[in-house]
């Protein structure tokens, strides 16, 4: 089926702003689609996708974009459209358009220069470069720069594992369960999960494996009084708690009181009462100073730059910099510290990020425990082994969306043992 003409203006005008960087990408697009209630379903996927598409390709799109003529901002949503629908689905384009874009689309992506390839901000794929090696930069890229699966997390308090298939091959929709995480599932494309009364009844949960397992390395257990220091909307505090089969307490804190906001309607549906959400000024707020030295577990899902989740939001590549590393590493620093207090002895606390970069991560982990003595590292490698994941790591957790196919998420486990 040919797209409608007016999916190209449609996409410039949301493409224009989105590209001002001043916001995340979705919002821009949800208040895009907000002010036009007309356009339609197909329409809405339509620019969505290219907007996405235009983000993740921008080097490669900016240099085809050379050859072509009129806007530069048609011609990079003209890119988009052909990469995802094929040429001759778009409606509305002349000849000499329909000629340039078939000339682009035989031309051979792999003998472009490797930066280029990588559709990444050359700051950035340096950084990746030094920390893994060109060539692992070049795959680690090519996998960032696709599509993210869709992956489900049970909430087995309300629904068993293989319910959840039954109602899933009755879409139907392939899927199996996710390798590591022990409650996930996979599925092969996106459905309209929002209507099913499978979601609204809360037996599943949206959430990367990668997200889930990382709850699942906190190891909460029932009865204890578990603390997710940056809850934001609940993915992991929902998976914290059943984990804890909703008995002691869990605290969720963040300093965003909308976010916090986000998680009320899904800790409904999860049938949840051991969640205790609490918005907090910042990291040394007297509220905390309250359970300093009580919590059996403590979560750090810290703020970060998120580059390990590009699949999802490729805008993210081009809206941080080295500049706002550097401000976010402090947060980091303050924010464990701070975070740590609340540790009795004998507890663990579990420093985790979703971004790919060395500083956000080992950097923070190491200098925490040179300065905290009170902490010892409990390697990867056995918090795995203990919890019975079938997964190598060294020190650290460190998934990699090319060797995972997770997002990019590094995690620290601690304990206090004095
Ligand atoms: C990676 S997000 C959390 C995602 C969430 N844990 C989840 O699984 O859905 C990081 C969160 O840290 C919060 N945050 C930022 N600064 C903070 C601080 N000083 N103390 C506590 N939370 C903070 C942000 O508002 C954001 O919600």
């Amino acid at each position: 089926m040919r797209l409608a003409p007016m999916v190209i203006t449609h996409t410039e005008q949301v493409l224009r702003e989105v590209l001002q960087f001043s916001g995340p990408a979705d919002v821009v697009i949800s208040r895009y689609f907000r002010e036009h209630p007309k356009l339609g379903m197909r329409e809405r996927g339509a620019v969505a996708e290219a907007v996405y598409a235009i983000l993740r390709n921008r080097l490669i799109y900016n240099n085809f974009s050379e050859s072509g003529y009129g806007p530069q901002m048609r011609r990079l949503v003209l890119l988009g459209l052909a990469d995802i629908y094929g040429v001759d689905s778009i409606g509305g384009i002349d000849e000499n358009e329909t000629a340039w874009l078939n000339h682009v689309s035989k031309v051979d992506r792999s003998q472009l220069p490797q930066k280029m390839q990588a559709n990444l901000p050359e700051w950035l794929y340096d950084r990746l470069a030094e920390q893994i090696g060109e060539e692992e930069t070049g795959k680690l890229a090519a996998v960032l720069n696709t599509p993210a699966p869709l992956d489900l997390r049970i909430n087995t308090l309300k629904i068993k594992p293989d319910e959840v298939m039954k109602v899933l091959s009755e879409v139907p929709v392939e899927c199996a369960p996710t390798p590591f995480a022990s409650t996930g599932i996979r599925l092969q494309k996106k459905i309209a999960l929002q209507n099913m009364p499978l979601f609204r009844d809360g037996g599943v949960e949206v959430q990367d494996e990668g997200s889930q397992l990382l709850a699942q390395i906190v190891g909460a257990k029932r009865g204890e009084m578990v603390v997710d220091f940056c809850a934001g909307a609940g993915g992991k505090t929902l998976a914290l708690g059943c984990a804890m089969r909703n008995t002691g307490r869990l605290y969720a804190f963040d300093v965003s009181d909308k976010r916090l906001a986000k998680m009320k309607p899904r800790l409904a549906r999860s049938g949840l009462s051991n969640v205790h959400p609490i918005q907090i000024a910042h990291e040394r707020d007297a509220r905390i100073k309250r359970l300093a030295g009580k919590a059996d577990r403590v979560l750090i899902d810290s703020p970060c730059s998120g580059l390990g989740t590009l699949r999802r939001n490729p805008d993210l590549k081009w809206r941080q910099t080295p500049e706002t590393i550097t401000e976010m590493t402090e947060k980091q620093h303050a924010i464990l510290e701070s975070a740590a207090r609340l540790v009795k002895v004998g507890g663990r606390l579990v420093y985790a990020t979703c971004s790919l970069l060395e500083d956000e991560n080992d950097r923070i982990v190491e200098d925490f425990l040179k300065k905290d003595d009170r902490f010892a590292l409990v390697p990867m490698s056995k918090v795995l082994a203990d919890g019975k994941v079938n997964l190598e790591m060294g020190d650290y957790l460190k998934l990699m969306p090319h060797q995972h196919q997770t997002d990019g998420f590094f995690a620290a486990v601690f304990e206090r043992v004095k």
